[in-house]
C-alpha cells in the first residue's frame, strides 16, 4: 500500500444557490484521525461524499491514493444490510465482491464483533451494525476510510469503542476521516479536527491547538463561539435556549 494522503484543492460544491463548500484546499494525511465537525446543515455529509468520490466538486480536484482493489471505503450514517445473513455471511460477501484475501473473522475481531459472528444482521444492535458497517468498510484493507457519523444515536460505551477502533485504524498507511457531533470523544480522539461553517474551514488543527487558538477550555466551547461568528445560515440556538436573550 502506498502513503495515502487525500488532497482537496479549490473544491466548490453547491446544492443550486446553496453553498457548501466554497474554494476548499486542505490535504489529509496518513496515520491520522480527522474529525469533521460542524452545525447542523452545515455539509459535513456532503464533504464526505466529495471525499469519497460519491460527489463531484463543482470546481476544483479531490486526489485519493491508489488502493489497489479499493482505495476509499466510505460507511454511511445509516448502513444497511441484507437480512437473513449472519454477521459472518455479511462480511465474506463483501469479501468475494472485492478482496478474496480477507479473513472475515480476522476483520470481526478488528471491530469487536467476533462474538456476534453468527447473529442474523436483523437481530442486531445499532452498535453492533455500526461495527459491521465498519467491517466491512475495511475489506480490501482500503488506505481511506471516511465514516459518516458513526457514533450516532450510540450509547457512550459503544461510541467511545468506535471511537477507539477509529483511532486504531489510523495507522502509518492509512487515514481515516469522520464526521461527527461528539466533541467531547473527538477532542478525547481525534488527530486534527476541521470545523465546517459556512462553506469554509473556520477551525483546522489539533484539539489541543484548537484550543490554544481559540482561548476555550473544551472543544465545545470551541465549537460554540467559532459557529456563532462565522455561520449565518445554521440553527440560532440561542433563540430557543431556555433564559437566552430571544
Ligand atoms: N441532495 C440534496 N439536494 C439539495 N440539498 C441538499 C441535498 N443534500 C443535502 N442538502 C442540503 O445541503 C446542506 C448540507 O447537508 P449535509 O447533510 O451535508 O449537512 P450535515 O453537516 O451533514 O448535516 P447534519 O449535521 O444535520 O447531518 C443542508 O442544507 C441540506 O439540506
Amino acid at each position: 500500500m502506498t502513503d495515502a494522503t487525500l488532497a482537496v484543492d479549490g473544491v466548490s460544491f453547491g446544492f443550486g444557490d446553496v453553498s457548501i463548500l466554497d474554494d476548499v484546499t486542505a490535504t489529509l494525511d496518513a496515520g491520522h484521525l480527522t474529525a469533521l465537525v460542524g452545525p447542523n446543515g452545515a455539509g459535513k455529509t456532503t464533504a464526505l461524499e466529495l471525499l469519497a468520490g460519491l460527489r463531484a466538486p463543482d470546481a476544483g480536484t479531490v486526489t485519493r491514493p491508489d488502493g489497489g482493489a479499493r482505495s476509499v471505503a466510505y460507511l454511511p450514517q445509516s448502513p444497511q444490510f441484507r437480512s437473513g445473513f449472519t454477521v459472518r455471511e455479511t462480511v465474506a460477501f463483501y469479501a468475494d465482491l472485492v478482496d478474496a484475501d480477507t479473513d472475515p473473522a480476522a476483520l470481526l475481531d478488528r471491530v469487536g464483533l467476533a462474538g456476534a459472528a453468527d447473529r442474523r444482521v436483523e437481530a442486531l444492535s445499532g452498535g453492533m451494525t455500526r461495527l459491521l458497517g465498519l467491517a466491512q468498510a475495511l475489506v480490501g484493507d482500503p488506505p481511506v476510510v471516511v465514516l459518516d457519523e458513526p457514533t450516532s444515536g450510540l450509547d457512550p460505551d459503544v461510541a467511545d469503542h468506535i471511537f477507539g477502533v477509529a483511532s486504531d485504524l489510523a495507522t502509518d498507511d492509512r487515514l481515516v476521516v469522520l464526521a461527527s457531533h461528539d466533541l467531547a470523544a473527538v477532542e478525547a480522539r481525534a488527530d486534527r479536527v476541521v470545523l465546517l461553517a459556512d462553506g469554509a474551514l473556520a477551525l483546522d488543527g489539533a484539539p489541543a491547538d484548537l484550543l490554544a487558538e481559540t482561548g476555550a477550555e473544551t472543544l465545545r466551547d470551541a465549537f460554540s463561539q467559532t459557529v456563532r461568528a462565522t455561520d449565518r445560515s445554521s440553527v440560532d440556538v440561542r433563540a430557543v435556549r431556555p433564559g437566552g436573550d430571544a
